[in-house]
C-alpha cells in the first residue's frame, strides 16, 4: 500500500490522514480526515444517539467501558494481573469508568475503584453493586499521593467527559493535582480531566495521558494530546450519523471494539 500524507489545517479539526492506495491503475484516492468534534458536537451527537436511534444510555455506556478496557488491556499488556486505580466522576464519564472497571476485572486485571461523588440514579447503582458483587475494592477516601504512586501500575481517568466546564469544582481539586503529579501512567476516558473539551489544558493542570480513549469521534483537545497511545473507542455510532456530522472514522480491525489513532 503506498502513503502519501495529506496535511490540513488543525482549526478544522482535523489531522494529517494518509492517501490510501485505490488499487486501480495506480491511482490515489485522498481518505477524507477525521474530524475532531467541538463541544456542541459531541453533545449533539450524543442528544441524537438517545432520542432519534433511541438507544439507552446503558447500551452505549457499557459498549464505551467495554472498549476503554480493551484499549487499556492492548498498551499496557504488561501490567496484566495488577492493581489499576480507576477514579470514576459523577457523571457518564465516571459511569464509562465503572464498566471499565468490571471489564478490567473480567480481562484478568485488578481494578480498585474510587468513586467519591456517586449519583442518585439506578444506572449508577446498578453499576456499584455489579462491581461490589464482583468483589471489586472500592476507596473510602482519596488516595494519598504515596498510595497513588505506589500502590497502583495504571490510574484510569474517568472523571469528566465532554461535558466538563472548567475549572475544576474544589471537590476535584486535590485529586486531579495527585493524578497529574503521579510517575504512574495515566489513561483517560473520552477527554483528560481538567481540560478544556476543545482547548486542552488551559488552566495548566498538568494531567498529561499515556492513552487517550477517544469515544464516539475524538473532541478537539485530542489534538493537543501527546501520550504514547490514541485508541477510538465506542464502536456503536450508525453509518448514517457517520455520515451526517462527516466523522470520517477509520475502519475498526476485525471484530474489535476499538481502534488505534
Ligand atoms: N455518545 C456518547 O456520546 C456517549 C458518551 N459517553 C460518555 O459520557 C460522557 C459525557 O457524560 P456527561 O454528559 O454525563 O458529562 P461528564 O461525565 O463529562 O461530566 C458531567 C459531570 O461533571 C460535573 N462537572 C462538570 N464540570 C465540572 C467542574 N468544572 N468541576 C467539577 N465537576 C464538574 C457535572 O456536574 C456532572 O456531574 C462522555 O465524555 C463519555 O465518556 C458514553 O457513556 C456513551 C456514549
Ligand atoms: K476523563
Amino acid at each position: 500500500m503506498a502513503f502519501k500524507f495529506l496535511f490540513s489545517s488543525s482549526s478544522w479539526g482535523v489531522r494529517p490522514k494518509p492517501w490510501i492506495s485505490s488499487g486501480l491503475r495506480g491511482i490515489h484516492a485522498p481518505a477524507m480526515a477525521l474530524k475532531y468534534l467541538n463541544q456542541e458536537q459531541a453533545t449533539n451527537i450524543d442528544v441524537e444517539l438517545f432520542n432519534d436511534y433511541r438507544f439507552s444510555v446503558d447500551q452505549l455506556m457499557e459498549l464505551a467501558g467495554l472498549s476503554c478496557a480493551h484499549a487499556i488491556a492492548q498498551s499496557f499488556p504488561e501490567i496484566h494481573g495488577q492493581s489499576i486505580l480507576v477514579c470514576c466522576g459523577p457523571g457518564n464519564n465516571g459511569g464509562d469508568g465503572l464498566v471499565c472497571a468490571r471489564h478490567l476485572s473480567l480481562l484478568g486485571f485488578a481494578p480498585v475503584i474510587f468513586y467519591p461523588k456517586r449519583t442518585d440514579k439506578p444506572l449508577y447503582q446498578n453499576l456499584v453493586v455489579q462491581c461490589e458483587k464482583m468483589g471489586l475494592p472500592f476507596l473510602e477516601q482519596t488516595p494519598s499521593q504515596v498510595d497513588m504512586d505506589g500502590d497502583f501500575k495504571l490510574v484510569v481517568d474517568a472523571l469528566f467527559g465532554f461535558s466538563f466546564q472548567p475549572p475544576v469544582r474544589s471537590n476535584f481539586v486535590d485529586l486531579i493535582a495527585r493524578m497529574s503529579s503521579t510517575p504512574v501512567p495515566i489513561a483517560s476516558v473520552d477527554i483528560p480531566s481538567g481540560w478544556d473539551v476543545e482547548h486542552g489544558d488551559v488552566n495548566d493542570l498538568g494531567l498529561q495521558p499515556e492513552l487517550l480513549i477517544s469515544l464516539t469521534a475524538p473532541k478537539l483537545c485530542a489534538l493537543k494530546f501527546q501520550g504514547k497511545h490514541h485508541f477510538l473507542g465506542g464502536r456503536f455510532v450508525p453509518q448514517a450519523l457517520q455520515e451526517k456530522y462527516q466523522l470520517n472514522l477509520p475502519d475498526y480491525p476485525g471484530t474489535d471494539s476499538c481502534v488505534r489513532l
